[in-house]
């Protein structure tokens, strides 16, 4: 790996990418985990003398600049976890003529911070002419953003492509807890996946299926599978045109006999909303008017059971709506359960990092890993990369 020792950086300007795509609810950062698994790379850099340039997305603005997606309560953040100040050099445009000014006046040790880099559409395009613009900024280049290294965006490829690059302490730790899952996975290895984003990921199942012994799948993603079996879901999130993939993943499931949770029973609901009214019905009953925001209690139970004899155990994805009472349940049985077994832990992704945090139930599992979608991707075996362009990035 070409890590951070490998490089000097006294003087130089250096660009580093971290995932700051923080969990937020009216304007206020929810979890702080990214921020806080990136101060090690930036302390590391201050230390030997560079100048100091952050950049990260924030959500999915979709090349399009939105005060909401703004990460200026992020500098905020991470200024007072490093007790020093770091400067938001705010462009709706991330690079002008402005910024450029800003970060020649940086001196040794400072820090900056970039606005959101998918404000540009020339970001998730990895077009030529955004990555040079970024690259214009600095000398070297750093990659710490494990959470965003399955995507090939200009803030991570067209920069290590660019620069001379190296990986930070982040990147570093991160494969070096998915080491013992990769190589050799004490059996039986169970994988849980849920949360919202369905078209993104359910895909990886195609490869995951032949690697575990068990798969248990939640959150919104269950839906498109219930769907998928011909049972009415309401108004649950759905994606249509993942039907059939989901069918030929159940079938390739039931090739492989290995153990499949789907959930028997849902936590239905009227709105996403804070205290309203709300039921648990079984997956043949799911009223055409409502839907589903959590699994319910007779699904717990019988993901407890597995979880208690598995030896290994994965999990992306909230099992539920869970920052929103009272569809918090579902994900919070799963934490304890998992924080309970014996089994060799990992849970990943920004939001299961932050339901983690939120129960306090850190320190019982064995790896919080800042990835989600870039987790499961290094678990199905692809190469990520933002990863794979560093490694063949010239040096200096
Ligand atoms: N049944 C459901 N209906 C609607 N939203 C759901 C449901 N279950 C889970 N969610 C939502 O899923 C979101 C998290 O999904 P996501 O795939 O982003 O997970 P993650 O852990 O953040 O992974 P990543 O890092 O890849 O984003 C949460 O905001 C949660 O409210
Ligand atoms: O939260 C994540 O998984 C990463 O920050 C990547 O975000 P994305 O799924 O919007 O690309
Ligand atoms: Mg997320």
């Amino acid at each position: 790996m070409k890590t951070l020792d490998q490089g000097n950086f006294k003087g130089k300007t250096v660009l580093v990418r971290v995932d700051f795509n923080v969990p937020m609810k009216d304007g206020a950062i929810t979890d702080t985990t990214r921020i806080e698994r990136s101060l090690e790379t930036i302390q590391y850099l201050r230390e030997h003398g560079a100048k100091i340039v952050l950049l990260s997305h924030l959500g999915r603005p979709k090349g399009q600049a939105q005060e909401a997606m703004s990460l200026a309560p992020v500098a905020k953040k991470l200024a007072e976890f490093l007790d020093s100040p770091v400067q938001f050099l705010k462009d709706d445009q991330v690079v002008s003529e402005d910024v450029k000014k800003w970060v020649k006046e940086l001196k040794e040790g400072e820090v900056a911070l970039l606005e959101n880099t998918r404000f540009v559409k020339g970001e998730e395009a990895n077009n030529d002419a955004f990555a040079d613009q970024l690259a214009s900024l600095g000398d070297l280049y750093v990659n710490d953003a494990f959470g965003t290294s399955h995507r090939a965006h200009a803030s991570n490829v067209g920069l290590a492509n660019r620069l001379p690059s190296y990986l930070g302490r982040l990147v570093e730790e991160e494969f070096k807890a998915f080491q013992p899952v990769l190589t050799e996975p004490e059996r039986p290895y169970v994988a849980i996946l849920g949360g919202a984003k369905v078209s993104d990921k359910i895909g990886i199942l195609q490869e995951l299926v032949d690697k575990v012994d068990g798969l248990i799948i939640v959150g919104a993603m269950a839906f498109t599978f219930l769907k998928a079996m011909g049972l009415e879901v309401g108004k649950s999130l759905v994606e249509d045109d993942k039907l059939d993939l989901a069918r030929d993943i159940m079938e390739k499931i039931a090739d492989r006999d290995i153990d499949f949770i789907l959930p028997m029973d849902v936590v239905v609901a009227k709105e996403l909303k804070a205290n309203t009214p709300s039921k648990p019905v079984a997956i043949e009953d799911i009223d055409p008017e409502l839907a589903g925001f959590d699994i319910g209690p007779q699904t717990v139970e019988r993901i407890k059971k597995l979880l208690m004899t598995a030896k290994t155990v994965v999990w992306n994805g909230p099992a539920g709506a869970f920052e929103v009472e009272p569809f918090e349940k579902g994900t919070e049985a799963i934490a304890k359960a998992l924080a309970e077994s014996p089994a060799f832990s990992i849970v990943g992704g920004g939001d299961s990092a932050a339901a983690i945090e939120q129960l306090g139930l850190a320190r019982e599992i064995d790896h919080i890993s800042t990835g989600g979608g870039a987790s499961l991707e290094l678990l199905e075996g692809k190469t990520l990369p933002g990863i794979d362009a560093v490694e063949r990035s010239r040096h200096a």
